[in-house]
Parts: structure tokens; sequence; C-alpha cells
């Protein structure tokens, strides 16, 4: 379970995240949504502490997450975003396998796992195990970015716009076919994305966020049958 408490981010004089506070039970999905500069990278970067935050804690099954080494916290939460962030020198296996061997698995394990994650995200191991990611098109790079991180099985995942670079067809398809993942159904998610339509497919709740701060916390149905203010009708375009 992730409980976030009053947290708070200021860039200079740019209040970016304030007073944020929320939960996420196990295997629920929670997504940020809202525009361009809102303050959602900004609150999930805060979880898995690639940004401290100013003010308040996240919790992580009760623990507070500053008292948690950052690569320790980070191993337990997969990471997807936009731009995939694969590492341009090493084939889609060895990027797939990063986790697994920082954890010391056995070879054949790792190999095991990988092909049977590719397999699973419409990639083969005979055709793409090799490859390099400039090799691959932007729907397989975000493939191969969703297998890495699910290859320790992670019980927690937090994606940044994870199908925001692509076009909207693959986009689509790439988000059915990962909802219908047993992986996504098992899993703690926290996702972020400006799309209204996308939120409502992949969310258990939806937290909308404007200015730094959240506007409403509910279920898709809640937020459509009761939209909290004038922002949130418009967003929502009720
Ligand atoms: N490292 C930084 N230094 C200075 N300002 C920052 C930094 N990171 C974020 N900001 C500012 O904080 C605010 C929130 O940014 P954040 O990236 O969290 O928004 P976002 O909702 O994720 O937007 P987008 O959808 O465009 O990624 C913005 O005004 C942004 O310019």
């Amino acid at each position: 379970m992730i409980e976030v408490r009053n947290l708070g981010k200021t860039f200079g004089n740019v209040h970016a995240v304030q007073q944020i506070s929320f939960t996420v039970a196990e295997g629920e999905n929670l997504i940020l949504l809202g525009t361009s500069g809102c303050g959602k990278t900004t609150t999930l970067k805060m979880i898995n502490r690639l940004l401290d935050p100013d003010e308040g804690t996240v919790l992580l099954n009760g623990t507070d997450t500053a008292t948690i080494p950052p690569a320790r916290l980070r191993r337990g939460m997969g990471y997807v975003l936009q731009h995939t962030g694969l590492f341009p020198h090493y084939t889609v296996a060895e990027n797939i396998a990063v986790v697994p061997r920082l954890q010391h698995w056995k070879k054949e394990d790792v190999r095991a796992r990988a092909a049977a994650l590719m397999q699973k995200l419409g990639l083969t191991w005979q055709e793409h195990a090799h490859m390099y990611p400039h090799q691959l098109s932007g729907g397989q790079q975000q493939r191969v970015g969703l297998a890495r991180a699910l290859a320790a099985d992670p019980p927690v995942l937090l994606m940044d716009e994870p199908f925001g670079a692509l076009d909207p067809i693959t986009r689509n398809r790439i988000r059915q076919e990962f909802s219908e993942l047993e992986e996504f159904r098992k899993k703690t998610i926290i996702m972020v994305t400006h799309d209204v339509q996308e939120a409502f497919a992949l969310a258990t709740r939806v937290c909308l966020m404007d200015k730094g701060r959240i506007v409403q916390m509910g279920t898709p149905e809640e937020l459509q049958q009761r939209p909290a203010n004038e922002f949130v009708r418009a967003f929502l375009k009720l």
C-alpha cells in the first residue's frame, strides 16, 4: 500500500506540487490526470525518490520511504517512461535483463523471463532479442520498456505517459494489450497521463490535478456523475 501525505515540491518560485495526499491500495490503478505542468511527473518522481519532497511523506506498506535507500526502493517499483529510457547500446534482451541481473538471477532464469515477457508483449526472442533499440519501431520500443519494468516482477509499477510517444492507433492497441496482461491486473500502479480516455480506460481511481493540487479524486464514474466543479466538467468535456 502506498500512502502519500501532504506532499509539496517547489522549484525556484514554482509551486510544482502542493498538499498532495492519497492512498493507493494493493492492486489498485491510480491515474494522475491533468494538463501539462500541473505536477503529475513531479508527484510520481517523489514516490520512487527520483525527487525528494520539500514537504510531506510517502509511506510504502507503512514505512517512510525517506528511510529506504533509493536503489532498494526502486527495485520494488518498475518505472516506465514516455521515451522508454532504454539503454541504446544494450540489445533488447540486455535491456530487459537489467534489474534481474542486479538481483543476481541465474542466466537461464533471466533469459526465460525475458523471452516469456517478450512473447506476452508481442515480440519474439528469435526476431527481436538481439536488436538494438534504434532498430525497433516506437511501439516495439515501448513494449520493451514495459517488459523491462515488469522483468523482476516488482509489486509496484510507476508509469509516466507510457503510451504518450505513440500514434493514436498504436497507442490504443498497446494500451489494450497491456490492460489485458495478468501483470497489469495484479500490480499496484500509479500512472500519469493527460489523456482522459486513457485514464478512464485504465483507472480504478482517477486523481485529477491542476496547478500542483488535487481538484478531485474518485472512480471514473464518480468524476463523470458528480464533477466537483467547472474545471472538472470542462476537463472531462461533460
Ligand atoms: N527540475 C525542475 N526544475 C524547475 N522546474 C521544474 C522542474 N521539474 C518540473 N518543474 C516545473 O514544475 C511544474 C510541474 O511540472 P511536472 O513535470 O510535474 O508537470 P506535469 O503535470 O507532469 O507536466 P507534463 O504533462 O507536461 O509532463 C512545471 O511548472 C514545471 O515547469
